[in-house]
């Protein structure tokens, strides 16, 4: 009996070509272009495959095929899309779809995935993705959407791919992106930065050891070749790595086998290779500091990130996107002002998304008030402490620094001022962490409920905004 595929896709063309591939496998294709006439063919049908399109003529593809899925649990579903943006190949992941083909895409390879799925559909089941938190790839630019269909082409394949990009670009995020949008995804992510370890250990990190390798080798240890086997290994500041460490990983990249130090076994490996480097890799070739072999072996796909100041217009979203970020890790809740977003959009961020993420964390930090405004953020990046504050994670005291030696404050109160500054983020952060309840909240500050309702008064801080 014939295959059944449902195409939906408005462009004429290319619906036209599809089809007649389709065809010729032996497929009976039925075809729109909306997504009304969609979910009409559905209901009357039974299709062992349905490719859409994302834009379609009444409205967006991907927004209603959640309740596609529901219907039909059993039919495998393939995007096409013209959109390449990470967010539409991270939509696409989230409902589960079969695959994700972007545009201009490989028919024959399109059609082999149409075949595959047609197959599975009744061998599979309903093999759940897993939800995830979605990827938290922002930033809607040109530059941006060259690295997206970057992404997009190195999901489907084991190659290795080579991140370039100044400090705090994205590179990991990337890497990760590639990783969970890929069909390694259900295996390990282990990320290692070769310039953070110390030069004698490097090997037994990446390949792991043997008990009494060496002086101190009380145990086995697992290295990161090993630990990320069926899934990524990425290699961070890969132009910091040490001579000796280069040959060892060019060999085990070649054979695909590693050996731990003081080991007599080859291990076969199956991993993914990503690597970053902030490094011109090109010069340090010539000066003979970096193994050109290797460098070929590892830039078999480069995806270059633009620094943040070559993609301005990613910035505001950015900045809005890192409040959000700060209010889910306990920080308060804070807004932007079209006047702040505007001033944050014409500042160069040398330490690109990163510094941005950190000036983000501190004001909603120390803003007194629930929208962060064109003066705050001004105060802010006239502070000479901000500029060279520590990231924010974790150290409360820089970030009181940077608040106090912040211009223009006013004379006389800054006791009380101090006080209140450091008072508002705790309260809101225990606010945050119980849902609003004051009684826990209470608690988890380890002070009386009625000084804390009092206080939170005096502050008009509203714990309702904190529930659930
Ligand atoms: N496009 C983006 N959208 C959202 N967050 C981002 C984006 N790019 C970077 N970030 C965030 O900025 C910070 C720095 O990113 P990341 O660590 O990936 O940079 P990097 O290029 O690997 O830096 P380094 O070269 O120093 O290792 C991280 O907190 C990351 O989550």
């Amino acid at each position: 009996m014939a295959r059944r595929a449902l195409l939906v896709e408005d462009d004429a063309a290319i619906a036209m070509v599809i089809t007649a591939a389709l065809e010729d496998e032996a497929f009976h294709v039925d075809r729109c272009d909306r997504i009304s006439e969609r979910d009409r063919l559905l209901a009357a049908n039974e299709y062992d495959v349905m490719l859409t399109d994302v834009m379609l003529l009444d409205g967006d593809g991907i927004e209603t095929l959640g309740e596609v899925r529901e219907a039909h649990p059993a039919m495998p579903i393939i995007i096409l899309s013209a959109q390449n943006t990470l967010d539409t190949a991270v939509r696409a992941s989230d409902t589960g779809a079969f695959e994700y083909f972007p545009k201009p895409f490989d028919l024959d390879e399109l059609v082999r995935a149409a075949c595959q799925a047609a197959d599975s559909r009744s061998s599979s089941g309903q093999e759940e993705d897993d939800p995830g938190e979605g990827l938290p790839l922002i930033g809607r630019s040109q530059p941006m959407q060259d690295v997206y269909r970057m992404i997009t082409r190195v999901l489907r394949n084991d190659l290795t791919v080579l991140i370039l990009g100044e400090s705090g670009t994205g590179k990991e995020l990337v890497a990760e992106a590639i990783h969970q949008l890929g069909a390694r995804k259900s295996g390990p992510f282990v990320a290692v930065n070769t310039a953070a370890i110390p030069r004698e250990l490097i090997e037994s990190e990446l390949f792991g050891h043997e008990k009494g390798a060496f002086t101190g080798a009380t145990a086995r240890n697992i290295g990161k070749f090993e630990q990320a086997n069926g899934g990524t290994l990425f290699l961070d500041e890969i132009g910091d790595m040490p001579a000796e460490a280069q040959t060892r990983l060019l060999r085990a990249l070649q054979s695909g086998r590693i050996r731990r130090v003081g080991g007599d076994q080859e291990i076969a490996i199956d991993v993914r290779i990503i690597a970053a480097t902030n490094r011109d890799l090109e010069p340090m070739i010539a000066a003979g500091t970096f193994r050109e072999d290797l460098f070929y072996r590892l830039n078999v796909v480069p995806i270059q990130l633009p620094p943040l100041r070559e993609r301005m217009g990613d910035i505001e979203p950015l900045a809005r996107h890192f409040l959000r970020r700060a209010a889910r890790e306990g920080l308060p809740l804070r807004r932007l002002s079209p006047a702040a977003a505007d001033l944050l959009a014409r500042q160069p961020w040398r330490g690109n998304v990163r510094e941005l993420r950190n000036f983000m964390f501190r004001a909603a930090l120390l803003s007194r008030e629930e929208e962060i405004d064109a003066a705050t953020v001004e105060a802010l990046l006239s502070s000479a402490a901000v500029e060279n504050a520590m990231p924010v994670d974790g150290n409360i005291e820089a970030m009181i620094a940077a608040w106090l030696g912040m211009a223009g404050l006013p004379d006389g109160d800054l006791y009380h001022q101090a006080l209140a500054v450091l008072e508002r983020p705790v309260f809101e952060f225990a606010l945050a962490r119980t849902a609003g309840n004051q009684l826990r909240a209470a608690q988890l500050l380890g002070i009386n409920r009625n000084t804390l309702r009092k206080r939170l008064g005096e502050l008009e801080i509203d714990p309702e905004r904190f529930g659930e």
